[in-house]
């Protein structure tokens, strides 16, 4: 009899699928990436041998060919119990998560001009689901969900209120489901309820933002109507001056030109002209690669000056945790940041955080440090399953 709840994650050129049990054990992964791509691939974890993909393999044909996978190698039988989505741009309208139905698909297209790269294959990913599993109960959990709490001087900009007030022109924030898990696993750690755990959660992956949360909600956070404010990320810039655009247009720069080198050739992929890997750019850097060093240093002063503008929204802080491939793994990147935040008494351990906190009780920070500093690994397919089996009522 099956049991599983199936998670699906589409980001812009990869597809993420998790399959837990009821008890929300996680029992399968599988990554199919550089999709659209002559040389689109997939993996199972924990299997060696990768899965063909036809050249130019699309999200629905990957998401077909991995379902496949799971079923011949039957750790999928039969249907899903549910299936969870992450669904990064849920506008207003969703203060939480919510089951798939016309309704739903509509309102999560009526917001996909504000993430581009995200909510469109959102959308195929749950499309391909229906065709598959047409009576399995599907979920669709939004990073936009938990900064709803956010006040209204957080999330407002300074333009003309009809921008928000018709055009819906206001900050929405993003990686909420990563954030949330963070408040909850700092408690835990703690000892706290999260009720009163106040964090500055810094999630750096290909996206990269940062979220203030007192007692347990988010109070401020560095991304805004589109994934594409705050930090410096793999291939986003995060914060420029919006003149940007008049001055470049000035010099025969469409807008949609500007907005394609925004998203896709700027971050650490523009500064360094490499890559956008952090894990690629700390080796060239140690041997000496100038644009390299640049990339690693702009992210990391970009990122202490979030923190430090954080601390605005706080009235008290328990901990600073960092997350994501690069917050979980990079000890440079954390400690190049702390650096920078000597003021507010934040050291690192050079041996905790070398040991990604992991050998110990997941700090990095020194004894001395006026917070504590952590390392969590993030879990948003986990959430997601969490998610699913409540609305399905599991
Ligand atoms: N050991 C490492 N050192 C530095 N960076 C790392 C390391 N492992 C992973 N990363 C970086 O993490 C980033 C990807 O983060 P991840 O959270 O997996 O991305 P996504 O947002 O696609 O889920 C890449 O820049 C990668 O280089
Ligand atoms: C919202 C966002 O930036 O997501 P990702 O990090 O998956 O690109
Ligand atoms: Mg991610």
């Amino acid at each position: 009899m099956e049991d599983s709840i199936l998670v699906v994650n589409s980001g812009s050129s990869s597809v993420k699928l998790a399959l837990f049990d009821k008890h929300h054990q996680k029992k399968a992964s599988a990554l199919a990436e550089k999709l659209n791509k002559k040389d689109a691939i997939a993996r199972i974890s924990g299997s060696p041998e990768p899965i063909e993909l036809p050249a130019g393999a699309d999200h629905q044909q990957a998401l077909q060919i991995l379902i496949e996978t799971f079923t011949r190698k039957e750790l999928l039988q039969g249907q899903p119990l549910a299936i969870g989505h992450r669904v990064v741009h849920g506008g207003e309208t969703f203060r939480e998560a919510a089951l798939i139905d016309s309704k739903t698909i509509t309102a999560i297209e009526k917001v996909s001009g504000l993430a581009p790269l995200h909510n469109p294959v959102n959308l195929v990913g749950i499309d391909a689901m229906q065709s598959l599993f047409p009576s399995v109960p599907q979920v669709a959990v939004f990073d936009t969900a938990y900064h709803q709490s956010l006040p209204e001087k957080a999330y407002r900009y300074a333009l003309p209120k009809h921008c928000y007030e018709v055009w819906g022109v206001r900050r929405y924030g993003f990686h909420g489901t990563s954030h949330h898990f963070m408040a909850q696993e700092a408690a835990r750690l703690l000892g706290k309820a999260v009720e009163n755990t106040s964090i500055i959660s810094a999630h750096l992956g290909n996206g990269c933002s940062i979220t203030a949360i007192q007692d347990g909600k988010s109070v401020d956070t560095s991304m805004g109507l589109t994934p594409l404010e705050g930090l410096v990320m793999g291939t986003r810039s995060g914060d420029v001056d919006p003149g940007l655009f008049d001055y470049l247009s000035g010099r025969g720069v469409s807008a949609s030109e500007v907005h394609t080198m925004l998203n896709n050739d700027s971050g650490l992929m523009g500064l360094s002209g490499h890559t956008n890997d952090m894990r690629t750019l700390c080796e060239l850097a140690e041997k000496g690669d100038k644009p390299a060093r640049l990339a690693i240093d702009v992210f990391c002063f970009r990122l202490a000056r979030y923190i430090g503008a954080m601390t605005a929204s706080l009235t008290h802080l328990d901990a600073v945790v960092f997350t994501g491939g690069i917050g979980e793994n990079s000890a440079e990147v954390r400690q190049e940041t702390i650096k920078h935040l000597s003021l507010l008494g934040l050291t690192i351990d050079p041996e905790r955080n070398q040991q990604h906190g992991k050998q110990t009780d997941n700090r990095v920070s020194h004894a001395d440090s006026r917070f504590p500093i952590l390392t969590i690994p993030t879990n948003e397919e986990l959430v997601i399953a969490r998610e699913a089996s409540r609305l399905a009522r599991l």
